[in-house]
């Protein structure tokens, strides 16, 4: 199935706070993203973003409404079903170490995403590898290096680079820039610019930085306490 749009229709998530009380954390979202048209959250730190990023992409279940997939209700889609469709939606967290094995190379974390998700040969997975080596700015000394010896900054740009190598059509990128230098922000920025222009790829920015969503974005919502608001269409 080609995925050309996704859909949050009144998503709502409850969790129990340390009280034991419950509490929404998201609260009856709505909004679409549709294939080429990226799309920015911007919110206070505990606003809901990331807990909107991991119910779109089936990592929870929502407490009420749905995530509808070119209008198909995935409510009730287990871990098979979302996996079928991992090569069409990706996801970079921001604890970059949550998706990377930390004991597997830089090489190997890459390849296994490339194998499992793409039709890739082994030549071109390992070109592939290459050239998003040089664009993500890391240096190819590192390919043989276990994760877990890589700095946080270049953890986040592998699991970066990670799901960049399997061209999705929708990309989640949950504060990708946070902690970097301004030359290794610049350096992501220009490379998803770049990345969005030839694989038509959409993006959905979670940020605190107004100059990163309208840099990649053509409309910025904003939510608050879990409510989400249209802010700004470019
Ligand atoms: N599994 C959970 N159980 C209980 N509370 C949770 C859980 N996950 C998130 N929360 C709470 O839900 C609220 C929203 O969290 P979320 O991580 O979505 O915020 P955020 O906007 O992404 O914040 P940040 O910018 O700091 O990453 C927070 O108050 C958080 O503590």
């Amino acid at each position: 199935m080609e995925m050309d749009r996704i859909e949050l229709d009144n998503l709502t998530r409850t969790y129990y706070d340390a009280q034991g009380e419950t509490f929404c954390a998201l609260d009856h979202a709505s909004l679409i993203w549709e294939q080429g048209h990226s799309i920015a959250i911007m919110g206070e730190s505990g606003s809901g973003k990331s807990t909107l990023a991991r119910l779109m992409i089936g990592l929870e279940r929502p407490s009420e409404g749905r995530v509808l997939i070119n209008g198909i209700d995935t409510t009730k889609w287990g871990l098979r079903e979302w996996r079928k469709h991992r090569g069409q939606i990706q996801a970079v967290f921001q604890d970059a170490g949550g998706t990377l094995n930390p004991a597997w190379s830089t090489s190997k974390n890459v390849e296994e995403a490339l194998v499992n998700l793409t039709d890739l040969s082994s030549t071109q997975r390992k070109s592939r590898i290459a050239e998003l080596m040089g664009q993500t700015g890391l240096q190819k000394s590192l390919l043989d290096t276990p994760v877990r010896k890589l700095s946080g900054g270049e953890q986040r740009r592998l699991a970066l680079l990670r799901s960049l190598s399997i061209s999705p059509e929708f990309l989640i990128l949950d504060e990708v820039t946070a902690g970097l230098d301004l030359i290794s922000t610049e350096a992501v920025l220009q490379l998803l610019e770049k990345y969005e222009q030839e694989h038509d790829c959409a993006y959905l920015v979670i940020t605190h930085d107004l100059q990163v969503a309208s840099r990649l974005c053509e409309v910025i919502y904003e939510i608050e306490h879990g409510k989400i608001t249209k802010k700004a269409v470019r």
